[in-house]
């Protein structure tokens, strides 16, 4: 990396915080945040529902206000910060993209399954004709190994991603992984495309992830006000920059403008901090999606068992984004071993 090369930090606090937030931002949330990030020189901001454009649903939880409305604000009070947003591919559709695009979201995030990355093809294609910027995000990226993941990868930049994150979406990853999956990517994709990576904390290794990531090449990396995200949350925005900082990592990011950010614009409306609870580090251990922490929060109290019983059981099980359902019935087996029912068949 040559000394004038600067790392690009996007910020998530507004998508993959709304998992934490229950998806209930206001409007005015979104424009302080956006406000205090645009004008701390944070390039690239992320707004939309938790689980990506079209989320707000019954199975993922109804957003407090339209995204599409939350979209446009950001746009409109962001003087520099280009406004991104994330689409599920089967939960988000193309109409949904042309949407956000048409109030002025210009970067395209298009997240599978680290396994599922053909299914983009056809919104990797929206999104440049379009013109937005496109970035591929490889979901659950613990779940296979550094040489399957980077052909994953190539099949997002062949259908027209300019730049694929390691998406540690469970926070499992334990430094080398991360490194080493990161390295895949770089070879394999790096002459046409960036790399990025998205860390979560559940085992409180995500900005050393991040750090391992760019001394491997990655050149596009996520963070969150106050770690707000999914699970323990995402690795901090204001703590990413400062150890970039530290590091002599270029951002272009004020240290003193994200940790402002942080403690005076997000801590105020934060309903509880983002937390490495028994639950939380239980995702990290198990390889658990961190988004099923609140859905397991509610299935533990409905049935009364213990959220982290049911996130072990989830993790040994396997399930992926969109399969919320199969918390319940998790929770279900265990009240009814609980209970010395025989298990359902
Ligand atoms: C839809 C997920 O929340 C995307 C993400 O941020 C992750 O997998 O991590
Ligand atoms: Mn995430």
């Amino acid at each position: 990396m040559s000394a004038d090369e600067k790392i690009r930090l996007t910020d998530s606090t507004l998508r993959d915080g709304s998992h934490a937030m229950a998806h209930r931002f206001t409007e005015g949330e979104v424009r302080g945040v956006v406000h205090a990030l645009d004008r701390a020189g944070v390039e690239v901001i992320e707004v939309a529902h938790g689980d990506g454009l079209g989320g707000s649903s019954f199975n993922y939880g109804f957003s407090l206000e339209d995204e599409i409305k939350l979209i446009g604000a950001a746009v409109d009070e962001a003087e520099q910060a280009r406004i991104a947003v994330l689409l599920l591919p089967g939960l988000g559709t193309v109409e949904d993209l042309r949407q956000a695009h048409g109030v002025g979201a210009s970067v395209a995030r298009i997240a599978t399954h680290c396994t599922e990355a053909d299914v983009s093809a056809q919104h990797f294609a929206a999104a440049r004709d379009l013109g937005m910027e496109t970035v591929g995000f490889l979901m659950l990226s613990h779940r296979i190994g550094p040489a399957e993941l980077a052909a994953q990868a190539r099949i997002m930049v062949d259908a027209g991603a300019q730049c694929v994150y390691v998406v540690d979406s469970a926070g499992a990853l334990v430094l080398g992984e991360a490194q080493e999956r990161v390295a895949a990517l770089v070879k394999e994709v790096g002459q046409e495309a960036q790399v990025g990576f998205h860390g979560h904390q559940n085992l409180s290794l995500g900005v050393a992830n991040s750090v391992l990531a760019v001394q491997n090449g990655a050149r596009q990396i996520d963070g969150a006000l106050c770690a707000l995200g999914a699970g323990a949350g995402n690795a901090p925005t204001e703590v990413v920059a400062a150890t970039f900082d530290r590091m002599g990592i270029a951002t272009g990011v004020d240290v003193q403008g994200v940790m402002a950010a942080a403690q005076d614009v997000v801590q105020p409306f934060l309903p509880r901090l983002p937390f490495a609870d028994r639950s939380a580090i239980t995702q990290g251990y198990a390889g658990v999606y961190s988004s099923f922490l609140l859905h397991a929060e509610r299935a533990a109290e409905r049935y009364d068992v213990p959220a982290h019983a049911i996130l072990q059981k989830v993790g040994e099980a396997g399930y992926v984004g969109g399969q919320e359902d199969m918390i319940i019935d998790v929770a279900l087996q265990l009240a009814a071993e609980r209970d010395g029912a025989p298990a359902a068949p």
